[in-house]
């Protein structure tokens, strides 16, 4: 049951495993982006508090063996290839793989749930970009469709709210506090055919999972690691502004949920863990962190059931979503080129 695409891709973001590899992963993130050095040199030190080594790239290459069982328990026979867009494994290495490997016509998996210019159509121009780089032969890929809304990905955060709820015990007043990574405001705007698709999305995603998790407590929606040069707007407020606010507010727990992310890694662990939950410690309040699908198994049926869905759709010949005119990966006005704010017209 394979149709006519001869293997399946994780696409993912890439992460340093060492010192010496922090600035010039953080050099590929930033290039052409202008973000400025002090930034990045802040940057760098929460890397380095960790050995240089974010637990992104460990944390794909479990879901890649969890893959690995949930295909081969379900008949899908296709082989699994993981590149990134910033560390090694490159994405162009990683094409230059299948190639070798006969692979023709892929389809990806990229660990980025919501629509926007970095957490989708960047996806789409690394794959352009890498096969270019490898040239003739290199194989067709195909990104998978967005899953913000599916189950496989809002259940197990339905599950983390609840246990760390459960694992707080409330003195008072909880609110939940959803994350999601901060962008510029203009890429916010820019997303979906009316705008703002991207913050719609995750506030979507918040509703379902604080309705499920529990109905009684008021949430917010809120942001989290703020790049970028200082006098261009972001999506606020701050994460940690805002645990100021609900102090003030006579809030006395929280539970963080980072909807925005799919695994555990640096921003989560760095900008949550230890950031967030300072400034919570020095307002008093009571904090728990929601964990992430990470490989919980329901978000593995999940990738394993989108991959299906595309063998299906390739072997019927039948159009599945009406937005499969415009590439099958995206919503209407998904995630256009931005205008960057220093003038450079991204590809
Ligand atoms: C929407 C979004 C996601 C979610 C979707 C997805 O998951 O893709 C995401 C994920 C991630 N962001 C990550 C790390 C970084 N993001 C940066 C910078 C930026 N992120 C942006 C957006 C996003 N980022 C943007 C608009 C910038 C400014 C530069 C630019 O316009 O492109 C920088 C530069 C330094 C700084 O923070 O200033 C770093 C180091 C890691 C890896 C963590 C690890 O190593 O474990 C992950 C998964
Ligand atoms: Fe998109």
């Amino acid at each position: 049951m394979t149709g006519s695409y001869d293997a399946v891709l994780l696409l993912s973001f890439g992460g340093p495993e060492g010192p010496d590899d922090v600035m010039p992963f953080l050099e590929n993130v930033v290039r052409g982006r202008g973000v400025p050095a002090a930034r990045l040199a802040e940057v760098a030190e929460h890397y380095h508090h960790f050995g240089g080594v974010s637990p992104i790239n460990e944390q794909n290459r479990e879901l890649l063996a969890a893959l690995g069982k949930e295909f081969a328990a379900n008949g899908v026979d296709l082989p699994l290839y993981w590149g990134n867009r910033n560390w090694h494994p490159m994405l162009a290495d990683t094409l230059r793989q299948m190639r070798a490997d006969g692979v023709q016509r892929a389809l990806a998996f990229a660990t980025s749930a919501y629509s926007s210019y970095s957490s989708c159509r960047q996806y789409r121009d690394d794959i352009v970009r890498a096969r270019a780089e490898v040239g003739d032969g290199a194989p067709a890929v195909e990104k998978l469709r967005h899953f913000y809304d599916h189950p496989g990905f809002v259940e197990p955060h339905v599950d983390a709210v609840a246990s760390a709820l459960a694992s707080l015990g409330s003195r008072g007043t909880t609110r939940i506090v959803f994350t999601a990574h901060s962008v510029p405001t203009s890429m916010d705007a820019a997303s979906g055919p009316d705008g703002g698709l991207y913050s719609a999305q995750l506030r979507t995603v918040a509703g379902l999972v604080a309705a499920a998790a529990a109905p009684e407590l008021s949430w917010d929606l809120v942001w989290q690691s703020r790049s970028g040069p200082p006098q261009v707007p972001w999506l606020e407020p701050d994460v940690n502004d805002h645990l100021r606010a609900l102090a003030a507010e006579g809030v006395t727990d929280v539970v963080v949920s980072p909807i925005g992310f799919v695994s555990d890694h640096l921003e989560v662990i760095w900008d949550l863990d230890n950031e967030a939950a300072r400034t919570a410690s020095g307002l008093g309040l009571g904090f728990a962190r929601a964990a992430t699908p990470g490989t919980d198994p329901r978000f593995v049926t999940m990738v394993r059931e989108l991959v299906t869905e595309r063998l299906y759709a390739s072997s019927s010949g039948r159009r599945l979503a009406p937005w499969d005119a415009s590439g099958p990966s995206c919503v209407p006005g998904c995630c256009p080129a931005p205008v960057r704010p220093a003038g450079r017209p991204a590809s």
